[in-house]
């Protein structure tokens, strides 16, 4: 009984630490899961390729809950390898979680889809559709609990959860779990991540909840659609907010759509819309070529995590 899956990495329109509203947007940078099950195992095994001392809670508890909810408890082991960094802020946790959770499935011969209505935007989520039998979106919900259960998340971030499992751009409530918008997004992305961390379940709460009336309008301005807008407001904000220099978001604005420092840091996003002839993501580059640590060109994606057939 083996599984396979990816999940995407994304990027932040809203961080939800200031309200629990959190918007966010799959990008073309993946973490691939392989779960094995065995009916005779006590408890789950995980490993992360990339690293062998980093925490394997969230994922250990991903296939056990998924285990509980859909099999028969089965245990076994996962192993995990990324091109996302971890605790970078590009959602290392969701994508590791999802790509787990759908893995499993996999693994216990489920389908899994969208049911129902799915169609480029709005993403169905019928449980009651025939030819599913988990939908993204139970997945994504599984994976969220885990990941509060594993401690490695403030609100939950089903934000991240649902951008780096349907793509596109997501709006969530991370308070109900609620998926408010989902809309297809085409961007080019340039990513800088410095060589620090930052773990999400470490950053300052309170301070990024002093900063609850921009988020506000970030809020608004992402559920009217003008995404590029809410992005650039939040990263100014929440760089202020977690202590992080804002010169490269300044250094971007006048050849980017939009930038933002992303989730809590430190890796910052600038994205380029084609069909703005006024953006230059090589002059960003450029601007950035200079800083300590890794600048990634890659484009957002609207197809989401997906079972893998081998
Ligand atoms: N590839 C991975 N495999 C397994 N677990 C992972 C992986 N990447 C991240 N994690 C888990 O997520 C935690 C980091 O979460 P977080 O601080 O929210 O980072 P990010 O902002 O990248 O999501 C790690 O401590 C680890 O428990
Ligand atoms: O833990 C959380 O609740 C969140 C963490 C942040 O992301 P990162 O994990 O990328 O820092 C943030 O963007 C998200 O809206 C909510």
């Amino acid at each position: 009984m083996e599984g396979r899956a990816a999940a995407l990495g994304a990027g932040t329109v809203l961080n939800a630490l200031a309200t629990g509203t959190g918007a966010a947007f799959g990008i073309d940078v993946e973490t691939r899961a392989t779960v094995e099950l065995d009916p005779e195992a006590d408890g789950v095994e995980g490993e992360i390729a990339e690293d062998a001392a980093a925490d394997t809670d969230l994922i250990e508890r991903c296939v056990a809950l998924a285990t509980e909810r859909w099999g028969d408890g089965e245990g076994g082991r996962v192993r995990t390898d990324s091109d996302v960094p971890l605790a970078a802020g590009l959602k290392s946790s969701s994508a590791a979680a999802n790509a787990t959770v759908l893995a499993t499935c996999d693994a216990l011969g489920l389908a899994v889809g969208d049911g129902g209505r799915a169609s480029d935007d709005a993403v169905g989520d019928d449980p009651d559709d025939p030819a599913v039998d988990v939908t993204r979106l139970e997945a994504c919900r599984l994976g969220v609990r885990a990941a509060r259960e594993a401690g490695v998340t403030v609100t939950g971030a089903f934000d991240d959860a649902t951008a780096s499992m349907l793509g596109g751009v997501t709006v969530t409530d991370n308070g109900a779990d609620e998926l408010r918008v989902r809309e297809t997004v085409d961007w080019e992305v340039l990513v800088w991540t410095p060589p620090e961390r930052a773990y999400s379940a470490e950053a300052d709460v309170a301070r990024c909840e002093a900063v609850a009336p921009m988020a506000d309008l970030v809020a608004d301005l992402a559920l009217d659609g003008r995404y590029g807008e809410a992005m650039t407001v939040n990263g100014l904000a929440f760089s202020a907010a977690l202590g992080f220099d804002a010169d490269p978001a300044v250094e971007a604005m006048p050849h980017a759509t939009a930038v933002s420092l992303s989730g809590t840091g430190p890796s910052v996003v600038a994205v380029a819309d084609p069909a703005d002839p006024e953006t230059d993501l090589d002059a960003v580059a450029d601007a950035w070529g200079d800083r300590p640590g890794a600048l990634r060109r890659t484009t957002t994606r609207n197809d989401g995590a997906a079972v893998e057939r081998p």
